[in-house]
């Protein structure tokens, strides 16, 4: 397990009893160091069921996976390979009973902790709804009850947050679910007040290994704790980080889980790498200028062997359509002349996720195939989520958050306190909502207008199901899924719900353009193996519409397939965290998006009376904190970087409806590029690209013709 490690990599990996942290620079070989412990740890001895290795994001998991089984084979299988919320619903199912959970609980998902939180303020805003939201996943991450928030809220605003709080608890707890803060709040609970409990968890956990240290919060971190040891002493785990690069702050993240450890484990281990295995020097050169003048934790100073390399291009574009063409031709001069020339090799890279928008414009323009990392996909999309939720509810009567949304969406008369009634009675008796809708001891809980109207729909669900299971052949499975949603008013509910008509419009052809393919799979033409293409013809058998809706759950596993494939990646600088590409352009990179505007209220929740009597000393330590943080994610953009890093800035950039002037972001000056670096001339270089694919496509277009002239086959 020590070929392809340096020596302080191996001090890492061979430290296999005690507690361990490897405070490291982007790029040097941290996430390496926990695949090949993982490894060594087994070779060791240790079973690898009683590994388990953190990491911050779905897909860094699976990615992770991959690497360890191209390490070890067949044993990766059995390591536990996640992320902490992924820890917390394993811990919950395995002995959430001991809090009152019932072991098939359900998750509730952004969307659906929205439509509670209106319901449970009487606010048919979303935005509103939202503001609530976030208020209390910081409560709920800060370890906070509704009535302690209560106690301690600052102003009206908060105290309103406070008892919403209360009643949205109150009806999680009716319908058995959790929200995503409780996968790792309730776990902790779980463990602190169950002794036996955590003594079986300790005794299973015989390694924890958790890559991104940095951006842990609070919560995690006591987790993390509790799940270890009781005794510091005997504490078993590996963590890797790096304070530079520390970017959820604004989620809760903390530094302070760096400070304490050494503190909490006095038998740390505390190992240092500093070679960089990523990228050429003049992309580290230009990283260690931006996250110079941030305070230190320790000091590093990263090299590497790569050799000077390209220098680093800053690229000034009039307007953002001029940015986003420029980059274009940038990709398309490196395909010519790189040595990386897959699609797969570049990422164009931005702050905020609606700069996507003109870039894929121009990509789409040029035929260069993209991939929105962590975007929306189609089976994402609200719309297409509501019916899905009708169609698991088919599949599985007892799929809770699928009920409870189709119950909903759109609203049929039956309100929240007849819901909360059902769940509490359902938690009671624990069987599913469903199963409770048709229970003989329900009239006891509720009156009979509120039973007839449950059972109405209970009885909907069953016949819509039983005709699912015999309708087969497309143009039946079509008709029928348009004749369900004109029962639902599925599409008023849309042109109800949004403000602008369009927006309506596009949803409903989502809504049809789904309804075809489904219908088409009942008729026998089934997907690609990516499950993507949406209307070629294969002989196949016909299928029923409820065998076709039993697969459509297992859809969403679409996006994550598209990993493998070649396109050019375009993510958030939050969402590219751990990740590499070999040409990387940071776009957008101006006064006001990176760093962020600074002077903008730091906490969303604003308006409370705290913040308006904040001192401008406050302010000004709140800012500076921020553009540290702004200053972490800049950093951490440029060090995704291989071989190439272009950074690119719009003279002029829209803001809401107008146009304004934009100034290069402070950043590009502490790079401090030398001056060769800076010049190149954007126009002069497009038009010559441009030229020159003309022509190419000229010359392959004749080709073509004089080909098909001939008839000779293509
Ligand atoms: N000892 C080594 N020899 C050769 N290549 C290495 C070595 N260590 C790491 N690498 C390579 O360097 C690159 C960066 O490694 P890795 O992703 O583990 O770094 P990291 O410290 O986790 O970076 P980040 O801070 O961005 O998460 C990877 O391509 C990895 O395979
Ligand atoms: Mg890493």
């Amino acid at each position: 397990m020590s070929a392809g490690l340096n020596l302080a990599q191996q001090d890492a990996v061979n430290h296999l009893h005690g507690p361990c942290l490897v405070l490291a620079g982007a790029g040097s070989g941290k996430t390496r160091v926990i695949t090949h412990k993982i490894g060594r740890l087994i070779q060791a001895g240790l079973e690898p069921q009683r590994i388990t290795a953190i990491t911050f994001t779905n897909k860094a998991a699976a990615e992770m996976r991959e690497r360890t089984k191209g390490l070890i084979g067949r044993d990766a299988k059995k390591v536990r390979i996640c992320t902490f919320h992924a820890l917390g619903v394993h811990l919950l199912r395995g002995d959430g009973e001991a809090l009152g959970l019932k072991a098939n609980f359900s998750i509730m998902d952004s969307d659906d902790v929205t439509s509670i939180l209106k319901d449970a303020g009487g606010s048919t805003d979303a935005a509103t709804a939202r503001q609530w939201q976030w208020t209390i996943s910081k409560w709920k991450n800060a370890g906070l009850t509704a009535a302690q928030a209560e106690a301690q809220a600052a102003g009206d605003n908060e105290r309103i947050t406070a008892k919403i709080m209360a009643r949205y608890e109150e009806r999680l707890t009716a319908y058995q679910s959790v929200d995503f803060d409780d996968l790792i709040g309730l776990p902790l609970k779980l463990l602190r007040e169950h002794p036996e409990v955590r003594a079986k968890w300790q005794q299973m956990m015989g390694h924890i290994l958790v890559d991104e240290y940095q951006d842990t919060n609070a919560t995690q971190y006591e987790l993390l704790k509790l799940l270890t040891s009781d005794d510091p002493q005997r504490a078993h785990f590996t963590a890797v980080g790096d304070d530079d690069q520390s970017i959820y702050g604004w989620r809760g993240a903390t530094l302070d889980n760096l400070k304490k450890l050494p503190i909490d484990f006095p038998n740390l281990r505390i190992i240092k790498l500093e070679q960089n295995y990523r990228s050429t020097s003049a992309i580290l050169q230009a990283a260690n200028n931006v996250i110079g003048p941030n305070p230190k934790l320790f000091p590093k100073t990263l090299w590497s062997e790569l050799g000077e390399g390209e220098p680093v291009r800053v690229v000034d574009a009039d307007n953002e359509e001029h940015e986003a063409e420029r980059m274009v031709a940038r990709i398309q001069s490196l395909r010519e002349n790189s040595q990386h020339k897959e699609f797969k090799d570049f990422a164009v890279l931005y702050r905020a996720n609606h700069q996507s928008r003109i870039l894929e414009q121009a990509l789409r323009k040029a035929n260069i195939p993209y991939k929105v990392s962590g975007g929306i996909s189609f089976f994402d999309r609200a719309e297409i989520r509501d019916l899905c939720a009708w169609l698991r509810l088919w599949v599985n009567n007892d799929d809770d958050p699928a009920f409870l949304r189709a119950i909903t969406t759109p609203k049929r008369g039956i309100g929240h306190q007849t819901l909360q009634a059902l769940g509490t009675f359902s938690g009671k008796y624990k069987v599913s909502l469903f199963e409770a809708l048709f229970s003989s001891s329900l009239p006891s809980v509720l009156n009979s207008r509120a039973v007839d109207s449950l059972h109405e729909f209970g009885r909907y669900v069953n016949d819509l199901e039983y005709r699912a299971r015999h309708t087969e052949g497309k143009e039946a499975a079509l008709a029928f899924l348009l004749e369900w949603l004109k029962d639902i008013g599925y599409e008023k509910f849309l042109y109800d719900s949004e403000e602008h008509e369009k927006a309506a419009q596009s949803r409903w052809t989502n809504v049809l353009d789904f309804c075809d393919w489904m219908a088409g799979r009942c008729g026998g033409e089934i997907e690609d193996e990516n499950g993507a293409n949406f209307g070629n013809n294969f002989a196949s058998e016909k299928k029923s519409l409820l065998d076709v809706a039993q697969t459509v759950s297992l859809i969403s596993t679409l996006s994550e397939r598209q990993q493998d494939q070649n396109l050019v990646t375009l993510s958030t600088l939050h969402a590219a965290k751990g990740l590499e590409w070999p040409h990387v352009m940071l776009i957008g990179v101006c006064e006001g998006l990176l760093p962020f505007k600074l002077d903008d209220g730091a906490d969303s929740a604003g308006g409370s009376q705290r913040e308006h009597e904040a001192s401008d000393a406050v302010m000004g330590a709140a800012i500076a904190e921020r553009l540290q943080e702004e200053r972490r994610l800049m950093y951490v953009g440029i060090t995704r970087a291989q071989r190439t890093l272009a950074v690119s800035w719009p003279k002029r950039r829209k803001k809401g409806r107008e146009m304004i002037a934009a100034q290069p972001s402070r950043f590009i000056a502490e790079m401090a590029l030398s001056q060769a670096t800076v010049k190149e001339d954007p126009r002069e270089k497009l038009r010559a690209l441009r030229a020159e694919f003309a022509k190419k496509a000229e010359a392959t277009a004749a080709a073509a013709a004089s080909q098909q002239a001939s008839g000779s086959p293509v």
